[in-house]
């Protein structure tokens, strides 16, 4: 018998090709060490290639599987991905409230709006839940460029700009937000920018990888974050190790299916934390 690891939460869709949505967020919780619980919101029909459809689970059954898993083994750190509708992100932030999602649990809100095909995986009206139910409670949101655009209307260029739309996020009510530079095509470094509620700014840099084989890669990356919020760790250190597995993980991608092949966990986050 071991030691029970941590228990994180994945809030989010399932994609039957295995590379994104509630398939990354368990395997990148497993390479971080915690044991992986989940609330399905959403089932895709989707491969490399594209979402080819998605079946909204009913919303009474998205708060149920929260609350039976945090009723039972305790939840230590929740994350959401796709969640399709107004309907269900009223039902998750209802049940989050009753387990302390965003209060006594740390709340990352990764606020999926399509996937990197270009598929809408979130109602158009569902947009403003987002901003005013989900992240008002999320300890950390964590937004794509196109996401950024949708949420607080501001178009990404620079570091300057991504400060302006990290302030804008917290003027929603953020604890912190994560502006994540993965689509600034162009730049050598991918920049990630955390800023926190009292204003402090942490840069995350890595090199720019060439490859189209980043599908799952935000989920990857809020994700591993949750791991190590529901580990204990502090915001900033979370996202240290988050920005660890998502580099390794891109450089491990590989290809798969006619499109896009999916970021890779095929390598140990316990070996990097040993080096
Ligand atoms: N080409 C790349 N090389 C290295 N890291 C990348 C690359 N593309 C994305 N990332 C990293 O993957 C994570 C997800 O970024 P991004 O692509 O912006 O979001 P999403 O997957 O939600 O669209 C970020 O940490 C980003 O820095
Ligand atoms: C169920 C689900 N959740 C999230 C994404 C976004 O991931 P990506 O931007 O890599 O397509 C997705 N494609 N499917």
């Amino acid at each position: 018998m071991s030691d029970t690891p941590p228990v994180a939460l994945a809030i989010a869709g399932t994609d039957s090709g295995g590379g994104a949505g509630l398939t990354a967020d368990v395997r990148a919780f497993t390479a971080c060490g915690v044991h992986g619980a989940v609330a399905v919101a959403a089932v895709t029909v989707q491969n490399s290639v594209g979402v080819q459809d998605f079946h909204p689970i009913p919303p009474e059954v998205v708060a149920a599987q929260i609350r039976a898993v945090a009723g039972d083994m305790g939840v230590d750190a929740a994350k959401t991905g796709m969640l399709a509708s107004t309907a269900i992100i009223t039902a998750v932030v209802e049940a989050g409230d009753q387990v302390g999602l965003g209060t006594r649990v740390p709340f990352v809100v990764d606020p999926v709006a399509a996937s990197m095909h270009g598929h809408a995986l979130l109602a158009p009206e569902a947009l403003e839940a987002v901003r005013t139910l989900l992240i008002p409670r999320a300890t950390l949101v964590t937004p794509n460029l196109d996401e950024v655009r949708l949420l607080v209307g501001v178009e990404v260029v620079d570091d300057d700009t991504a400060r302006e739309a990290a302030r804008a996020l917290l003027d929603l009510g953020a604890g912190a937000a994560l502006v994540k530079g993965g689509h600034l095509e162009g730049s050598a470094d991918v920049v990630d920018l955390l800023v926190l509620a009292d204003g402090t700014e942490h840069r995350f840099t890595s090199p720019r990888r060439s490859t189209e084989h980043t599908h799952g890669g935000g989920d990857s990356l809020a994700s591993s974050i949750t791991a190590g919020l529901a580990r204990g760790m502090a915001l900033v250190e979370a996202v240290a190790l988050g920005k660890a597995y998502i580099t390794r993980a891109v450089e491990h991608a590989y290809p798969l299916g006619a499109g896009h092949g999916p970021v890779s966990s095929v390598w140990s986050v316990a070996a990097w934390e040993r080096s």
